[in-house]
């Protein structure tokens, strides 16, 4: 599948994630929930866009747009990337999936992902999120990170979900 618009060359685009080696077999048997093969289809509700606004956060950097009006709790995509079990603190592109005793799954799209990887925290940006990350097993049995509006979001507006208090107090 070919890179969207404005996708920087050092990341490989997925369309699908990808298993790290650091999950056990019985791990990604858990994760699978007996799926044969992982599918997600590409974006088509989002954009990625550079952010040039001096008053932004995040000026410079890339964020993820809406490319045409949104409705509340509509799908926008998966989140898409490494699924990995080692610590990745060094990461600002990992997210927790799952957790379950001694077992942290995350899923990583700091070197390969998808437009998830775009999504900023609303700090700054606006006065609440208007999305979220919500994980779900989907239909063919697999557990997936989607990305859900939580309100109606105008085209052209800046998709921000909550990275959560924890995640800025780390850094
Ligand atoms: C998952 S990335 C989001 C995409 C990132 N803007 C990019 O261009 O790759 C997380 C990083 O984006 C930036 N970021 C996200 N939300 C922000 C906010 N509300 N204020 C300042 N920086 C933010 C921080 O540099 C953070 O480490």
């Amino acid at each position: 599948m070919p890179p969207p618009p404005n996708w920087p060359d050092h990341v490989a685009y997925l369309s699908a994630c990808v298993y790290h080696s650091s999950v056990s077999n019985e791990t990604r048997a858990f994760l699978d929930g007996g799926s044969k093969s992982i599918s997600t289809q590409k974006p088509t509700v989002v954009t990625i866009r550079r952010i040039s606004s001096s008053d932004h956060p995040a000026c410079g950097q890339f964020g993820l747009f809406a490319a045409r009006k949104i409705l509340a709790n509509e799908h926008l995509l998966d989140y898409i990337g490494e699924i990995h079990c080692d610590e990745r603190d060094d990461s600002d592109y990992d997210l927790s999936l799952w957790r379950g005793g001694e077992i942290n799954v995350g899923i990583d799209a700091s070197v390969r992902g998808n437009e998830g990887r775009f999504i900023n925290d609303y700090r700054g940006i606006h006065e609440k999120p208007n999305a979220m990350f919500v994980d779900t097993r989907a239909p063919s049995g697999e557990l997936r990170m989607e990305v859900k509006s939580s309100r109606l979001i105008k085209k052209g507006e800046e998709i921000t979900v909550s990275y959560g208090k924890g995640w800025w107090q780390a850094r």
